[in-house]
């Protein structure tokens, strides 16, 4: 049995990889990077000679430790001893304002998470390359309709543009995970206001409509509390087949429904 690495630890072994992900973040030298989890920096030496500012927050004290003095010279590093679940991005960003650049190779323990609380500060991040596990980028990316379309790809696709760059070998870390790695670029573009929704409402709807993947979606709202009445209703009334499933429907579809049931639910109250 092969032991996990504590809080994800696997480095980057490989220069060319850590390279190509810095570049794809594209021009740096103005703005606000941040980097997730730099670890012993194999990719934040790379970002600290071009980023214009450079916060690297990590979690294990002694890696962070290890960076903020490597960097203490440098007064466009800053090296935080955080966890990045519970960091205020917003307050990275100087006065004048502007968004942020994201990168990181993910500690795969906490991949969702990571890209929820990225996505509740969608409105300062302006894109993100990130690495995380090949399968998880391969739901991250998927079309609806297809066996990887699940809430964590329509979640994604409602605040961004996805785009896979590149996948890594396991050798291409210290120690190797059991894994393939994709890495993926996402070019923010929240789609709350073209769908005509509301953050909080439709992430809710979402999670009721992909609660259990065997159900179909009418199946799930009505398990999730809305009134098997309204919810046929709202089938009827906007043409979706009454018998689909949550992982068929594309995302303009899903705010369309979701706006039928909630206005129905509304003047019901
Ligand atoms: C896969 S390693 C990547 C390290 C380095 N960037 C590299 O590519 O070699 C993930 C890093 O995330 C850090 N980490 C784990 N959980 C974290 C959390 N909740 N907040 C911030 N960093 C975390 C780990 O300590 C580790 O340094």
């Amino acid at each position: 049995m092969t032991s996990k690495p504590k809080l994800g630890q696997n480095f980057l072994a490989d220069p060319a990889a850590a390279y190509a992900i810095v570049q794809a973040l594209g021009d740096i030298s103005a703005g606000t990077v941040l980097e997730i989890g730099p670890g012993k920096g194999a990719i934040t030496s790379l970002l600290a000679a071009r980023a214009g500012h450079l916060v690297a927050v990590d979690l294990d004290a002694s890696l962070a430790a290890r960076l903020t003095s490597e960097y203490a010279m440098d007064d466009r590093v800053e090296v935080l001893h955080h966890d990045i679940l519970t960091l205020d991005m917003a307050g990275l960003l100087p006065n004048t304002g502007g968004k942020l650049a994201v990168v990181g190779n993910l500690p795969y323990y906490i991949t969702s998470p990571i890209l929820l609380h990225l996505f509740e500060h969608a409105n300062v991040i302006d894109r993100a390359v990130i690495m995380v596990q090949r399968e998880v980028a391969d739901r991250i990316a998927a079309a609806p309709g297809t066996r990887d379309y699940g809430l964590l790809t329509a979640t994604t696709q409602l605040f961004a543009r996805v785009e896979n760059l590149f996948t890594l070998p396991p050798s291409a870390f210290s120690p190797p995970p059991e894994v393939y790695s994709t890495v993926l670029r996402l070019t923010f573009a929240s789609r709350l206001a073209d769908l005509g929704i509301d953050r909080l409402g439709f992430i809710k709807f979402l999670k009721e409509s992909f609660a259990q993947k065997r159900k179909t979606l009418a199946n799930n709202l009505r398990f999730a509390g809305h009134g098997p009445e309204n919810v046929a209703a709202a089938f009827r009334r906007t043409g979706i087949s009454s018998t689909i499933r949550a992982e068929a429907l594309p995302l303009e579809e899903a705010a369309r429904l979701y706006r039928d049931l909630q206005d129905s639910e509304q003047s019901a109250q």
